[in-house]
């Protein structure tokens, strides 16, 4: 059987690393090329704590393309430059895996409809944690009962984005089955700028950034006289890759836009 020929951009970042070893470790994957920012002419073997490999690192996306002609993108850096990888990918029928967040409704149009152009198939998974795809659809479910929410998001304090992505698809999921209500007395008042987080459709969304988080999440719910909690941690980023695997695997047999696993995991 071929191997699935894998390209990975910010392979040195937090995420970029685990995946770098989830793809070597695997018996199905090839890692042909890395993409960063430096180490132009590098090997991905070069780099401190990386294991044996003689991938090639390139600055330049499109010659990484051409040269390594991969079947998969694995997108793990920024906004900015994830939607440029994803774009470009599509463009040359490469099917990304992005695990990117901070895209806006309008970026995720644009690669919908280049997705179906170019009849590639393409994931965007704003959380890779099986637990964490539960958490939202498990908050889906009591938001048809419960209304009024309240989400808390958690991050490491080197985090970019506030929400999170996972918490902007939790919103979005919950606005599936819930009427947009404004929340709190009609009369609040923030006397200090922000007290109540940010507003999705009425839903208030509280960011958390703290040295020794990793990636947490609580939806909260109340009714009268009684409150319902789903929470969700990681507390490493192994956590998340299972669900990469998964989303490369799947990837591979499909040409349509995913946005979110919950989409692809039973
Ligand atoms: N979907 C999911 O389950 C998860 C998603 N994420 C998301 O993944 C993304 C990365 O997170 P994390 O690993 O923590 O972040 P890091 O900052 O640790 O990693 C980002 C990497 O991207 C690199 N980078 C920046 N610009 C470029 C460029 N032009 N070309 C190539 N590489 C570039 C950075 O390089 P440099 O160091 O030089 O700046 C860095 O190595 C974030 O958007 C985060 O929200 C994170 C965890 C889980
Ligand atoms: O930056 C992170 O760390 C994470 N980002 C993703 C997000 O924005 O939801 C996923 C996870 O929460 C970790």
């Amino acid at each position: 059987m071929e191997k699935v020929k894998i390209v990975i951009a910010g392979p040195r970042g937090r995420m970029g690393k685990e995946a770098v070893h989830l793809v070597l470790q695997s018996e199905t994957y090839a890692l042909v090329g890395a993409v960063d920012r430096k180490y132009e002419g590098f090997k991905v073997g070069d780099l401190d704590g990386f294991p044996e490999s003689d991938a090639m690192i390139y600055t330049d996306f499109e010659k990484c393309l051409q040269e390594t002609e991969p079947d998969v993108l694995i997108d793990l850096t920024t906004p900015e430059v994830g939607m440029f990888h994803t774009r470009t990918a599509l463009k040359y029928k490469v099917r990304p895996v992005v695990g990117t967040t901070g895209f806006s409704d309008e970026d995720l149009a644009e690669l919908e409809q280049l997705c179906s152009e170019q009849e590639t198939g393409c994931i965007i998974a704003p959380n890779f944690a099986v637990g964490a795809v539960l958490m939202m659809k498990f908050s889906r479910m009591a938001a048809k009962y419960f209304p009024d929410v309240e989400i808390i998001e958690l991050h490491h304090d080197q985090k970019l984005d506030a929400p999170s992505g996972t918490a902007v698809k939790t919103a979005q999921m919950i606005a599936d089955v819930r009427e947009a209500k404004r929340q709190g007395h009609q009369d609040e008042k923030e006397t200090l700028h922000g007290a109540r987080g940010a507003d999705y459709q009425g839903m208030h969304i509280h960011s958390v950034r703290l040295p020794g988080l990793i990636a947490h999440q609580q939806v909260m719910f109340g009714a009268d006289g009684q409150t319902l909690t789903i929470r969700h941690d990681s507390y490493h980023r192994s956590s998340f890759m299972s669900g990469v695997k998964l989303a490369v695997d799947t990837v591979m047999k499909m040409d349509a836009f995913v946005y979110g696993l919950e989409n692809i995991i039973e």
